[in-house]
C-alpha cells in the first residue's frame, strides 16, 4: 500500500447575474487537457495546477464521473471528498444538487446510486451492510442533522476504532430512496443564514457519512469503507459576506474550522512539520484520517470564474495547490479471515524467532564492548528496524489496534523524543474521551440555560414590554382617574360649600322672618298703644251734621214743588166739589160722552202715576238699605282706621323707645325696616280708606243723581197734574159755557166717583210725599254723616303727618328713615344675595349632577378598559401558554421522532450481492433476486419510508 496524494479538482461555476449586473468577467482560461487553470486576477495572476479542472459548461455527471473514480469504499477504503471554495461558489451544488433532478442531482446522490448499483451488481457470496450518518459542524459545535436534539456531540478516540463522534446517529438504509429521504431530513435541519454574498449561504460544515460493511460469506472476511462526503463553509475573509454582529462571530469560528484545515494542510505538505494540528478543530479532528491518513481524498475546489470575485478564486486555487501535495496512506479496512491470521501469526513468530537472535547476538556483543573488549565494525549485529517497523505498523491496525494518530505521533522524530506506552496511550485516550465527554455535556448544560435565559428573556422582554405598556397605561389612567377625583373633590367641596352657604342663607332668612315677625307684632303693640283718645264730640259733630242736612235739603227742596203740585191738586179737587156743587151735568150726550172720555184719561193717567210713585217709593227704600249698608262700611272703615293708627302709635312708641335704647346697630336697620313697612302698611290702608270714602262719594253722588230724576220725575208728575187741571179746567168752562148743568145723574156721579178718587189719591200721594221726604232726609243725613266721616279721616291723618312732622318726631324719623332705608339696602343685597346663591346652587346641583354622570361614565370607561387590559393579558398569557405548549410539543415530537429514528436505525438490513437482497432473520426470495436494484429495497424500505413521511 502506496502513498497517494490527495486529488484535487477545480470546477468553476458560470457567472451568477450578480456577477454580471457588477460588470464582472472572465479571468480564468484553461489548458487543453483541462489540468492548468490561468488566472488573470489583477493582484496575483499565476497559473494552477490541477488533476483535473472542470469549466463552467461541465455536467454533473462529469464531475461525479471523474471524482467518484477514487472512491473505492466497496474494497474497504476509506474515501473523503471535500467541496471547499466561497459562499455561492457551487460546493452545495456540487455536492448535493438537486435530488429530484436526474441532471443536476450532486455527487452525493449519484455515489449513492453508485454504491447501491454495485451492491446489487455484487457477488451473492458478499453480503452488505449500509448506515449514514449526517452531521453539521457550526459553531465548534457537532449537531446531528438526523437527530438534531442532538446539537453538541462529543469526539472521541479509541483504539482499534479511531475518531468517531460519540452518540452520532448512525441509520442503516437499504436503498437508495431511503439514503435520500435521510440526506432530505438532514438538509432541512442544516443551519442557513443569509448574508450578502447568497441568499442561502450556508455558514456550517456538513458531513454526510456512508459506511460499508462488506462480508464475505465464505470465508468470513469483513472489509469496512467509511466515504465522508463534505461540504465546507464558504471560504471568503468576514468582510466580504458582510456579516455583522452575531454573525462575526460565527465566521471566526467558521474560519478557525478552516484556519486549522489551512494549518493542517500547510502541516501536511510543508514538510517540515512534526505536528500536525488536527486536535484545534473539530473538523480537523473529524477530518483527520481523510488529511494524511487511511483515506482516498479528493478535495473540489469552487470557484468563481468573474473578476469580481478574483481574490477570492485566487485565494482558493492556492488551497488547492496546497492541498494538491498532501499524501495520504489509504489502506483497506479489512479484518483477517482465520486463516489469513494462522499466517500472519507463522511469520510473526519467524520474525519473532529473528528478533530473539538479534537480541541474542546484541547482548553478546554488548557484553564484549562492557567487559573492555572491542568487536570490529564487519562484526556488529545488523540490526533491520525497517522490516520490524514496517511489519509492525502493518499488523498494528489489526493485530495491536495502535490508532493511525497515535503512530503518526510516534512516527515523528520530534515527538518520538518520548513515546508512549501502548497503557499509556490508552489511558489518554479514555481521559480524553471522558473529558470530550464531560465537556461535551456541560456544553450542552451551557447551551440549554442558554436558551432557558435567551426564552427567559424573550419572555422578560415581552412581560417587560407589556409590563410597559400596561404601566402606561395604568399611568394615563391613574392620570385620568386622579384628574377626575381631583375634579370630584373640587365639586363636592363646592357642593358642600354652596350647600353650607345655603344653610346659613337659610338660617338668616328664618332669622330675619323671625325678626320680621317680632317687629311686626311691636307694630301692632306700637299702633296699639299709639291709638288716638277719641275724643266727645259727638254734640260738635251732630251741630255739624244739621248744618250740612239742612244746606243739602235747602238745595232741593221736593216738599215745595210737592206742596204746589199738592196745591194744584188740591185745587182741581175744589173746582170739581164746587162744580158738582153749583153747575149741572151736560145734557148734550156727545159732550157728555167726551167729558166721561176725558174722565176716564183722567182716571188712567191717576192710576199710571199711581204705579209711578210706587215705584219710586220702591226705589227710595232700596236707597234707604243701602245708605244702611253705607253707613256700616263706613263704621267699619273707621274702625279699621282707628285700629291702625293705634298700631302706627304702638310702632312709633316702640321703635322710639328701642332706638334710644341702642342707638345705632342692628336695630336701627329693623326700625327702619319697620318703619318702612308701617308706612307702607299706612299708605295702603290709607289708599284703602280714600278708595272707599271716593267709593262711597260715587255712591252719594249716585244717590244724588237718582234724586235729581225723581225730582224730574215728580216734576213730570207736577206737570201732568196741572194738564189734569188744565182739563178739569177746561171741561169745568165747557159746562160753566154751555150754562146748563149736567143733567145726567150717572154723569154727577161719576165726577163725584172721581173726585172721591182724587181726595183719595190726593191722601196716598200725601202719604207718599212723606214718605219720601223721610227717606229723602235719611239718605241726606247718611250722606252728610259720610262726608263727616270723611273730614274727620282725613283730619285724622293731617294729624298724624302733623305728629310725625314734629320735630324731635322729625329726627327720629330720619333717623328711622335712614336705618330703614339701610335696612332694606340691606336686605335687598341679602335677598339678591340670596337668589343669586339660590341661582348659584341650582346651577352647581346641576353641575354636580353633570359631573357625577361624567364621573360614573368614566368610571364605567375605566371598568371597561381595565376588563380590557385583563382581557389582553389573558389573551397574551394564554398564546404564550399555547407558545410553550407548542414548543413542549414540537420538543417532545422531535424527541419522540428521534427515539423512534434511533431505534428503526439500529436494525441492519444486510443487502446481498448479486442482486439479492437479505433481511435478517430471512430466507430471500428467488424472485427478489431477478428485481432491478430499485425494486427490492423499495419494498422492504416501505416501512421505513412511511416512519420518515409521518
Ligand atoms: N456549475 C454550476 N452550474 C450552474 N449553476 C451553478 C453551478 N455551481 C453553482 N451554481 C449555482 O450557484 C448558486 C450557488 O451555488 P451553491 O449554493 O452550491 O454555492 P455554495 O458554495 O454551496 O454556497 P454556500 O457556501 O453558501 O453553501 C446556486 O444557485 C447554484 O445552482
Amino acid at each position: 500500500m502506496g502513498d497517494t496524494n490527495i486529488r484535487v479538482v477545480c470546477r468553476f461555476r458560470p457567472q451568477n447575474k450578480r456577477e454580471i449586473a457588477e460588470g464582472g468577467f472572465h479571468i480564468v482560461s484553461f489548458d487543453d487537457d483541462m489540468t492548468s487553470v490561468k488566472c488573470e486576477s489583477k493582484e496575483y495572476p499565476g497559473t494552477f495546477n490541477f488533476d483535473r479542472i472542470f469549466d463552467w459548461g461541465a455536467t454533473q455527471q462529469d464531475v461525479f464521473e471523474y471524482s467518484a473514480s477514487s472512491i473505492d469504499i466497496m474494497n474497504g477504503y476509506n474515501g473523503t471528498i471535500f467541496a471547499y471554495g466561497q459562499t455561492g461558489s457551487g460546493k452545495t451544488h456540487t455536492m448535493m444538487g438537486d435530488m429530484e433532478s436526474n441532471e443536476f442531482k450532486g455527487l452525493t446522490p449519484r455515489i449513492v446510486e453508485y454504491i447501491f448499483a454495485t451492491i446489487l451488481n455484487s457477488p451473492s457470496n458478499l453480503e452488505f451492510t449500509v448506515k449514514v450518518s449526517f452531521m453539521e459542524i457550526y459553531m465548534e459545535k457537532i449537531r446531528d442533522l438526523l437527530n438534531p436534539t442532538n446539537d453538541n456531540l462529543p469526539v472521541h478516540e479509541e483504539k482499534g476504532r479511531g475518531v468517531y463522534v460519540k452518540g452520532l446517529l448512525e441509520v442503516f438504509v437499504g436503498s437508495v430512496e431511503e439514503v435520500f429521504e435521510a440526506m432530505r431530513r438532514g438538509q432541512s435541519a442544516r443551519v442557513v443564514a443569509y448574508t450578502n454574498m447568497n441568499a442561502e449561504s450556508s455558514r456550517s460544515h456538513s458531513i454526510f457519512v456512508l459506511q460499508i460493511t462488506q462480508k464475505n460469506l465464505n470465508d468470513g472476511s469483513i472489509k469496512t469503507g467509511k466515504l465522508s462526503l463534505v461540504d465546507l463553509a464558504g471560504s471568503e475573509k468576514i468582510g466580504k459576506t458582510g456579516a455583522t454582529g452575531q454573525t462575526l462571530e460565527e465566521a471566526k469560528k467558521i474560519n478557525k474550522s478552516l484556519s486549522a484545515l489551512g494549518m493542517v494542510i500547510n502541516a501536511l505538505t510543508d514538510g517540515k512539520s512534526s505536528h500536525i494540528p488536527y486536535r484545534d478543530s473539530k473538523l480537523t479532528r473529524i477530518l483527520q484520517e481523510s488529511l494524511g491518513g487511511n483515506s482516498r481524498t479528493t478535495l473540489i475546489i469552487n470557484c468563481s470564474p468573474s473578476s469580481f470575485n478574483d481574490t477570492e478564486t485566487v485565494s482558493t486555487l492556492r488551497f488547492g495547490m496546497r492541498a494538491k501535495t498532501i499524501k495520504n496512506k489509504a489502506k483497506i479496512n479489512a479484518e483477517l479471515s482465520p486463516s489469513e491470521l494462522k499466517a500472519l501469526l507463522k511469520k510473526a513468530k519467524l520474525e519473532v524467532t529473528e528478533l530473539e537472535g538479534q537480541v541474542a547476538a546484541i547482548e553478546k556483543e554488548l557484553s564484549l564492548w562492557r567487559a573492555g573488549q572491542t568487536v570490529p565494525e564487519s562484526e556488529w549485529v545488523k540490526i533491520s528496524a525497517s522490516s520490524t517497523t514496517a511489519a509492525a505498523a502493518e499488523a498494528a491496525p489489526a493485530a495491536d489496534g495502535i490508532a493511525p494518530a497515535l503512530l503518526d505521533i510516534v512516527a515523528s522524530k520530534s515527538v518520538a523524543a518520548v513515546p508512549l506506552e501502548n497503557d499509556e496511550r490508552e489511558d489518554f485516550l479514555r481521559r480524553e474521551n471522558e473529558l470530550a465527554d464531560q465537556l461535551a455535556e456541560k456544553e450542552r448544560e451551557l447551551e440549554q440555560q442558554k436558551k432557558l435565559v435567551e426564552s427567559l428573556q424573550e419572555e422578560l422582554t415581552f412581560v417587560k414590554a407589556r409590563e410597559a405598556e400596561v404601566t402606561q397605561e395604568n399611568k394615563q389612567l391613574s392620570a385620568n382617574l386622579t384628574e377626575m377625583q381631583l375634579q370630584l373633590e373640587k365639586i363636592l367641596f363646592e357642593n358642600k360649600e354652596s350647600l353650607i352657604t345655603v344653610d346659613t342663607l337659610k338660617e338668616s332668612k328664618v332669622e330675619l322672618e323671625r325678626e320680621l315677625e317680632s317687629l311686626k307684632k311691636q307694630i301692632l303693640e306700637l299702633q296699639a298703644a299709639k291709638l288716638p283718645e277719641p275724643v266727645d264730640d259727638s254734640g260738635e259733630k251732630e251741630k255739624k251734621k244739621q248744618e250740612k242736612m239742612a244746606q243739602m235739603m235747602a238745595e232741593f227742596d221736593p216738599t215745595a214743588v210737592m206742596d204746589d203740585k199738592e196745591k194744584q191738586m188740591r185745587e182741581t179737587l175744589a173746582k170739581l166739589t164746587h162744580m158738582k156743587e153749583t153747575s149741572q151735568p151736560p145734557t148734550d150726550p156727545t159732550e157728555i160722552a167726551a167729558q166721561h172720555y176725558e174722565l176716564l184719561d183722567v182716571k188712567t193717567q191717576l192710576a199710571h202715576q199711581q204705579v209711578q210713585m210706587s215705584e219710586l217709593s220702591d226705589k227710595v227704600s232700596s236707597t234707604a238699605s243701602e245708605l244702611s249698608a253705607l253707613r256700616a262700611r263706613k263704621e267699619e272703615v273707621e274702625a279699621k282706621l282707628a285700629a291702625l293708627e293705634s298700631e302706627y302709635e304702638q310702632l312709633l312708641e316702640k321703635t322710639i323707645q328701642e332706638e334710644e335704647q341702642h342707638f345705632g346697630g342692628e336695630i336701627s336697620s329693623v326700625v327702619q325696616d319697620l318703619k318702612s313697612k308701617l308706612e307702607v302698611q299706612y299708605n295702603a290702608k290709607r289708599e284703602a280708606q280714600e278708595k272707599e270714602i271716593d267709593e262711597l262719594q260715587a255712591v252719594a253722588t249716585k244717590k244724588d243723581e237718582e234724586i235729581a230724576r225723581l225730582q224730574r220725575l215728580l216734576a213730570e208728575k207736577s206737570k201732568d197734574a196741572d194738564e189734569f187741571q188744565a182739563t178739569i179746567e177746561s171741561l169745568r168752562k165747557a159746562a160753566a159755557g154751555t150754562g146748563a148743568a149736567p143733567a145726567d145723574v150717572g154723569s154727577s156721579e161719576e165726577i163725584e166717583r172721581m173726585r172721591k178718587t182724587m181726595a183719595q189719591q190726593l191722601i196716598e200721594f200725601d202719604a207718599m210725599k212723606k214718605k219720601l221726604m223721610r227717606d229723602l232726609q235719611n239718605r241726606c243725613e247718611k250722606v252728610v254723616e259720610l262726608e263727616i266721616s270723611l273730614d274727620e279721616t282725613r283730619e285724622q291723618y293731617n294729624n298724624i303727618l302733623r305728629n310725625s312732622n314734629s320735630r324731635a318726631q322729625q329726627q327720629k324719623m330720619a333717623f328711622l328713615e335712614r336705618n330703614l332705608e339701610q335696612l332694606t339696602n340691606v336686605q335687598k343685597q341679602l335677598v339678591e344675595q340670596n337668589a343669586t346663591l339660590k341661582k348659584d346652587l341650582a346651577v352647581a346641583e346641576r353641575k354636580l349632577l353633570t359631573r357625577n354622570e361624567r364621573i360614573q361614565n368614566l368610571e364605567t370607561l375605566l371598568q371597561d378598559s381595565q376588563a380590557k387590559i385583563e382581557m389582553q393579558n389573558q389573551k397574551y398569557e394564554a398564546q404564550l401558554s399555547a407558545m410553550r405548549e407548542k414548543i413542549r410539543q414540537s420538543q417532545a415530537q422531535q424527541a419522540d421522532w428521534g427515539s423512534s429514528w434511533v431505534t428503526s436505525s439500529r436494525i441492519a438490513k444486510p443487502l446481498r450481492g448479486g442482486g439479492a437482497a437479505h433481511v435478517a432473520g430471512e430466507d430471500a426470495d428467488e424472485s427478489d433476486m431477478a428485481d432491478p436494484p430499485t425494486t427490492p429495497s423499495s419494498k422492504r424500505s416501505s416501512w421505513y419510508i412511511s416512519l420518515l413521511k409521518k
